[in-house]
C-alpha cells in the first residue's frame, strides 16, 4: 500500500499534510472537552459557584466543539480530493502500463482479471483514503494522547482501562487474523466472476442457441456461492467486533464510576473540597477512558478496511511492476526494403510443453507476396505474430528490412507494417476513425481513406450507411456484419501504406468474388508492397510469388504452387480438396 503512494502528485500531498493538520486539531479540541467537563463538574459542586461562571465554561467548551466540527467538515472535503485524485492517478498508470503488455502478460493476468484490477481493486483503495485516512490518524493519536492524559490520575483505573484494552486488541487481532486469508480470496473470487460473466455476454447467443442458459446458470451460481459464503464468513466475523467494542466501553465506564465511588468514599467526609476535586477527576478519567475505547472503534473501521485495500494494493503493484516480456529497441533506420526474413526460428508459448514452430526459414523481398498454408493449429498465426513481434522468437532471428524486429522501436516497427488480424477487430467510434486508427506517418486525411475503403472493398457498403465515413461503428462492430468488419480492418491496414503488409487468414470472411477484387487491386496498386498471406483456401494463395506450407510447425515444402503441387504432398493433399475436377486435371493431378 505505502509503495502506491508514489503515484501520489505534489497537489495531493499538500492536501494530505493540510488534512494531517486539521485531524491533529481536531483531537487538540476534541480532548480539551473532558477538562472543561471536570471544571463545570468543580464550579456546579462548589459552593458560591456563580451561573455566569458556568455559562462562562459551558461557552467555551460549545466553542471547542465548534472549531473541531468546521476542522472535520474541511478535513473531509480534502481527503475526499485526495482520494479522487490519488485513485485518478494510479487508475492512469495501470492503464499505461497495461497498454505496453504484449500477449504473455496479457494471457498472464487474463483479461477479467485486469479489468477488475483496474476498476473495483482502485475503488477499494479510494475507499481506504476516502474513509480510513482521517481515522488511521486519529484513532492512535487520540489514544495515546488520551493515555497520556489519563496516566498518573489513578493507577487502580489506568490497570482497569489497559486490561480492557488488551482484551479488546487480542479479540481484533484474532478477527483480523482469521478473515485476512479470506479477503484475500474474495478479489480473486471477483475475478472468477467477472471471467463467467464475460463468457455469458459475449457469447450470449450460443448459450440461447444451445439451450445452455441452466449449465451457464449453474456454472455462475457455484463462483456466486463461494463468492458470496466467503464474504459472508468476513462480515460475521468483523459484526462481532462493534458490539464487543461497544459493550467494552460501556462497561469500562461503569466499572470506573463503581471503583471510582469506592475512590471518592475513601477520600474524609469532612474533607468536601477533596472529595469534589476527587470526583472530577473521575468524571475526566471515565470520559477519557471512553476516548481510548473510541479509538479503538475507529480502528475497527480499518481494519475493515485496510485488509482490502491491502490486498486490492498487492494486485495493482503485481500489474506496475509486471516485467514487460518486449523490450523496445532504438533503431529506426534500415539497411533494407519491405523484406522479411525468418533465419531459423522456433517458437514455444510460455504455457506451451513443446516448440509450435521449429526451424522455420524463409525470406520474402520487397514488393513480393508470401503465402502460408497448412492445417488448424500448423502454426500460420504464430508465424505472422513474429513478424509483427507480438511475441519474440525463441530461438532464430526474425528480420523486418534486414534487421532483427527486437532493434526497432516500436514506432519504426509499426509504420512499415499494416497488420490485419484473423478475427476483425475494429472500435467504438464512426468510419473514418476506424480506418484512420492509431498513429503513422502516411497522410491522414479523407482521400486516404476513401482510397484504403476503396481498395479493402468496403466502398460499397461504407456509401449506403448513413453519414458515410462519419457513420457510427459500434462498440466491437455490433451494427456491422462479419465480412464488413474485416474490410474494414483491412482498410485500417492499407491506410498505414505500409512497406508489409499482414493478412492472417483475413480473406476467409470474404466471398470469392471480392476476395479475388482485393487482391487484383493489392496487385496493381501495391506492386511495391510486401504481403504475407495466412489464408485457408488455395485460390487465395495460388498466384503467390511463394507459399509456405506448414505441417505441426515444421515447414513442409516452399515454392511456387505449380512447383508444390509436384513436390509436396502436404500442398496437393490440400489442394485435392480444394479444387474442382477439372481444375485438378489442368494441374495434371
Ligand atoms: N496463446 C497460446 N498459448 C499456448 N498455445 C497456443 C497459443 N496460441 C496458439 N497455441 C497453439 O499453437 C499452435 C499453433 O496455433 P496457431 O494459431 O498458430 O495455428 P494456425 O495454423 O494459425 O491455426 P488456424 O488455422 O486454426 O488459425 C496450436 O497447437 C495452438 O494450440
Amino acid at each position: 500500500m505505502l509503495r502506491l503512494l508514489k503515484q501520489m502528485k505534489a497537489k495531493q500531498w499538500i492536501m494530505a499534510l493540510l488534512c494531517v493538520a486539521l485531524i491533529l486539531g481536531q483531537i487538540y479540541f476534541d480532548l480539551r472537552l473532558p477538562d472543561y467537563m471536570s471544571d463545570l463538574t468543580v464550579q456546579i459542586k462548589t459552593p458560591g459557584s456563580t451561573v455566569s461562571d458556568v455559562l462562562h465554561t459551558g461557552l467555551e467548551m460549545l466553542a471547542c466543539t465548534l472549531i473541531s466540527a468546521v476542522m472535520a467538515i474541511l478535513c473531509g472535503y480534502l481527503n475526499a480530493q485526495v482520494a479522487a485524485g490519488f485513485s485518478y492517478h494510479i487508475r492512469e498508470s495501470v492503464f499505461q502500463k497495461v497498454a505496453d503488455f504484449g500477449q504473455k502478460e496479457m494471457l498472464e493476468f487474463s483479461v477479467p482479471s485486469l479489468i477488475n484490477r483496474t476498476t473495483n481493486d482502485i475503488t477499494q483503495i479510494q475507499m481506504f483514503v476516502a474513509m480510513g485516512m482521517q481515522t488511521m490518524i486519529k484513532a492512535p493519536v487520540m489514544a495515546v494522547w488520551a493515555v497520556i492524559k489519563i496516566v498518573n490520575k489513578s493507577w487502580t483505573l489506568s490497570v482497569i482501562t489497559a486490561g480492557f484494552v488488551v482484551a479488546l486488541l487480542a479479540l481484533m487481532l484474532i478477527v483480523v487474523l482469521v478473515i485476512l486469508p479470506r479477503v484475500k480470496r474474495v478479489q480473486k473470487l471477483t475475478d472468477n466472476i467477472n471471467l463467467i460473466s464475460r463468457e455469458n455476454l459475449t457469447g450470449i447467443n450460443v448459450v440461447h442457441a444451445y439451450n445452455a442458459e441452466e449449465y451457464q446458470e449453474d456454472k455462475f451460481e457455484k463462483a456466486n456461492d463461494v463468492l458470496m459464503r466467503t464474504q459472508l464468513f468476513n462480515q460475521r466475523a468483523m459484526a462481532l467486533l462493534m458490539p464487543a467494542v461497544g459493550l467494552a466501553m460501556n462497561a469500562l465506564s461503569l466499572t470506573i464510576y463503581w471503583v471510582g465511588a469506592a475512590i471518592v468514599n475513601r477520600v474524609s467526609a469532612t474533607d468536601l473540597a477533596g472529595r469534589i476535586s476527587t470526583f472530577g477527576d473521575i468524571v475526566v478519567f471515565g470520559t477519557y477512558a471512553t476516548y481510548i475505547i473510541m479509538s479503538l472503534m475507529m480502528l475497527v473501521m480499518i481494519l475493515v478496511l485496510l485488509p482490502m485495500a491491502q490486498v486490492s494494493a498487492v494486485r495493482i503493484n503485481e500489474v506496475l511492476d509486471a516485467p514487460i516480456s518486449l523490450h523496445e529497441g532504438k533503431m529506426t533506420e534500415a539497411p533494407e526494403q519491405g523484406t522479411v526474413e525468418f533465419r531459423d526460428v522456433s517458437f514455444r508459448y510460455p504455457s506451451s510443453s513443446g516448440d509450435v514452430l521449429e526451424h522455420v526459414s524463409f525470406r520474402a523481398n520487397k514488393g513480393e507476396t508470401v503465402a502460408f498454408i497448412g492445417a488448424t493449429g500448423s502454426g500460420k498465426t504464430t508465424l505472422v505474430s513474429l513478424a509483427a513481434r507480438f511475441y519474440d522468437a525463441t530461438e532464430g532471428q526474425v528480420l523486418i528490412d534486414g534487421q532483427d524486429v527486437r532493434s526497432y522501436s516500436f514506432d519504426a516497427l509499426y509504420d512499415r507494417i499494416g497488420y490485419v488480424t484473423q478475427r476483425a477487430i475494429v472500435f467504438a467510434g464512426d468510419v473514418r476513425s476506424n480506418v484512420l486508427f492509431g498513429e503513422s506517418s502516411a497522410p491522414q486525411d479523407d482521400e486516404s481513406v476513401q482510397r484504403a475503403l476503396s481498395l479493402a472493398q468496403a466502398t460499397e457498403f461504407v456509401d449506403k450507411l448513413p453519414g458515410k465515413l462519419d457513420a457510427p461503428i459500434a462498440q466491437a462492430g455490433a451494427n456491422v456484419s462479419g465480412g464488413q468488419k474485416q474490410r474494414l480492418s483491412i482498410a485500417r491496414a492499407l491506410a498505414r501504406k505500409p512497406e508489409i503488409l499482414i493478412f492472417d487468414d483475413s480473406f476467409s470472411a470474404l466471398d470469392y468474388r471480392t476476395d479475388a477484387s482485393l487482391r487484383a487491386g493489392l496487385a496493381r496498386e501495391l506492386s511495391d508492397t510486401t504481403c504475407l498471406i495466412v489464408a485457408q483456401r488455395i485460390g487465395t494463395i495460388r498466384h503467390a510469388d511463394r507459399i509456405v506450407v506448414l505441417d505441426e510447425g515444421r515447414v513442409a515444402g516452399i515454392g511456387t504452387h505449380d512447383e508444390l503441387m509436384k513436390n509436396c504432398s502436404v500442398y496437393r493433399e490440400i489442394a485435392m480438396s480444394q479444387l474442382s475436377a477439372a481444375e485438378l486435371e489442368k494441374e495434371g493431378v
